[in-house]
């Protein structure tokens, strides 16, 4: 969308708002999104459009601006720039179409999770039933207790459920997670599935990269105040998340140079899995290998690839503590594009650990 059709989105009618979003039309606009704080470039020019129906992942490192542009999409900073949100500007939109998790909440404490959940509710037209919004959030067990003697994740759970009680077309989640535990993320990330797959919008930051893998179709990357890069994760992973790896923990000791020519050497001639032309398997020339801190890593080497590099080992003689091969995630757009150091993924269901008693030999 340009400018001038973004801006006549913002101009829609109030008939045209009480359904926009609804249809095909874009659900969130953002075009040359700006904001500073004094001399501090928060959103430097943020163009952003989510689809209906779409869950739309932010990440970024912090600082990155996120959480501003939430406020922006949401109305509650003003911004330069042309936004649109369900064909409204940000603090025209229908406030019962709309549900906001920020990053930082601060409901009156002196209420019960179930009271609290119940007073959001009470502030829309219509409004889901509490029972049913606690059961989503993992909270019907301890709905009884006052929110100050809550824990931090069940905070987290009941701030969640405020935010999905009125059943919104477009939610925005503000690091929706954070502090809670597995067994609630799942519940969170559950909730967040069926309201998708029940239509809703869903605008979700979070730092947790697995997270942002599992329930975005497409995420956008903002790197100070800029977005570097979007897609669907499927496509990010294949074109900046690099090739699969092997870590090989060699207990701190370290191979010479002669040692990893050799090695080198015996990989290239070895079976270490499929050759992929589109940079997502091995390495067009062959498996690489570099020192780490912990020992070494093979990239661009398949499952079906760690034996011939076990058997590589084994020719030059090195022990090896354990073996944990990951394939390229999120996390590795995440930590390439923002120019962090790139860490191992272990376990999970895309990775596999295989622990060696000191070799096989
Ligand atoms: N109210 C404010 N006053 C001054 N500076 C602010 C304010 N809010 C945000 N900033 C600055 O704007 C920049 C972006 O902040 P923002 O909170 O949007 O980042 P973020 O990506 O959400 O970070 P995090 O991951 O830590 O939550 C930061 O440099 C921050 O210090």
């Amino acid at each position: 969308m340009n400018e001038t059709t973004a801006r006549s989105a913002v101009d829609a009618d109030a008939a045209d708002a009480d359904t926009a979003g609804t249809g095909d039309d874009p659900v969130v606009v953002g075009e040359g999104v700006r904001k500073s704080y004094g001399d501090v470039v928060a959103l430097d020019g943020v163009d952003v459009t989510v689809e209906p129906g779409e869950v739309f992942g932010l990440i970024g490192p912090n600082g990155a601006g996120k959480t501003t542009l939430v406020r922006a999409l949401t109305g509650t900073t003003d911004a330069e720039g042309s936004i649109a949100v369900l064909g409204s500007a940000p603090d025209a939109v229908d406030p019962q179409r709309i549900g906001l998790l920020p990053q930082s909440f601060d409901p009156p404490e002196r209420l019960t999770a179930r009271e609290l959940v119940g007073y959001y509710g009470g502030l829309y037209d219509e409004a889901r039933e509490v029972e049913a919004v606690l059961r989503d959030v993992g909270m019907a067990d301890d709905a009884d207790a006052w929110y100050e003697t809550l824990s931090g994740g069940q905070r987290r759970r009941t701030c969640v459920a405020t935010a999905v009680v009125n059943d919104p077309d477009l939610l925005f989640l503000d690091e929706p997670t954070t502090g809670i535990d597995p067994a609630g993320r799942r519940s969170i990330h559950r909730l967040v599935e069926r309201l998708a797959a029940a239509g809703t919008t869903v605008f979700l930051t979070s730092h947790a990269m697995d997270e942002v893998e599992r329930l975005a179709d497409r995420v956008a990357l903002l790197r100070g105040g800029s977005v570097v890069a979007v897609g669907a994760p499927a496509d990010l992973i294949a074109e900046h998340g690099g090739h699969p790896r092997l870590e090989v923990d060699l207990d701190g000791s370290r191979l010479d140079d002669a040692e990893m020519e050799t090695l080198a050497g015996a990989l290239e001639e070895s079976e270490t899995g499929a050759v992929a032309e589109d940079g997502t398997g091995t390495p067009a020339d062959g498996p690489t290998v570099e020192s780490t801190a912990d020992g070494l890593r093979v990239l661009g080497v398949r499952p079906e690839g760690i034996g011939a590099v076990v058997d590589a080992l084994g020719t030059i003689g090195v022990e090896f503590e354990s073996l944990t091969w990951a394939e390229p995630s999120l996390e590795d757009v995440y930590l390439r594009l923002t120019g962090e150091e790139y860490s191992p993924r272990a376990g999970g269901t895309a990775s596999g650990d295989v622990t060696g008693d000191g070799g096989d030999r």
